[in-house]
């Protein structure tokens, strides 16, 4: 929307590990505008991770600005705030707990939110028909296919309502087929809904379904227009 502040706005962030030895992020700058979806590509360690878990406040850098959702991400109850109620993040392995039912899963970030349950199992319901894991809500996760446990990582990931959805490679885990499936899932509940995404991937055909594709090379980001 005209007027709107950037959904990631990251300016000369610097970020190393290992004492500085080992530095990944070398003066990133970064815009993502609201509404906008983002692909971001490179060779293996170049910094793909690193940056996104930057941008939801996993990570702090040395140095350089980092806003949020409209936030500074600076103290620790700012991060726990933006990770609770502002982004979602689905990764390249699921992460739902295998002993729980996907339905418990998915509530586990609506707890923490302090969101109210009879809203959130509207949502669930809403999101697990688009995502075609109806069937298996009440399912433990150790007994679901690969596919179903990747789109019902995408449900739990929406569960906060996140104006901002990260995915570290959400499908690269999958088969062909279901790579195909899930990222299309995926795309159409992040557009319908007027959400952002900025996601890590090494597939080059997934990336350019994506508004803008940026390439990461030697801690910079060489076309972040
Ligand atoms: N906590 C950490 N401690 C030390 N080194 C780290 C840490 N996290 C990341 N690194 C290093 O930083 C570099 C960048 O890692 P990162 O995971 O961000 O790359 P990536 O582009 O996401 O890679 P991939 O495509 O393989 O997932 C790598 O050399 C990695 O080993």
């Amino acid at each position: 929307m005209k007027g709107d502040p950037d959904m990631v706005e990251i300016h000369d962030v610097w970020k190393s590990f290992d004492r500085g030895r080992i530095e990944v992020l070398r003066g990133v700058d970064l815009r993502v505008r609201r509404g906008e979806t983002v692909a971001l590509c490179g060779t293996s360690g170049c910094g793909k991770s690193t940056l996104l878990n930057v941008i939801a406040g996993l990570e702090y850098p040395e140095s350089g600005s980092v806003r949020t959702a409209g936030r500074m991400v600076g103290s620790e109850r700012e991060r726990v705030d933006l990770l609770r109620h502002k982004v979602g993040f689905v990764f390249q392995l699921h992460h739902l707990m295998p002993d729980l039912t996907l339905e418990e899963n998915c509530f586990v970030p609506v707890i923490a939110a302090g969101g109210k349950r009879d809203d959130a199992m509207r949502l669930l319901h809403e999101l697990a028909e688009a995502t075609g894991v109806s069937h298996c809500l009440k399912q433990r996760v150790r007994e679901l296919s690969g596919g179903e446990r990747q789109r019902g990582a995408l449900v739990r990931s929406l569960m906060n309502e996140p104006e901002l959805l990260l995915g570290d490679e959400p499908t690269g885990a999958l088969d062909e087929a279901n790579r195909e499936k899930v990222f299309a899932i995926l795309l159409d509940l992040v557009r319908s809904k007027g959400r952002t995404l900025v996601m890590a991937t090494h597939d080059l055909d997934l990336a350019k379904r994506c508004d803008r594709v940026l390439r990461m090379r030697d801690g910079h980001i060489l076309d972040a227009a």
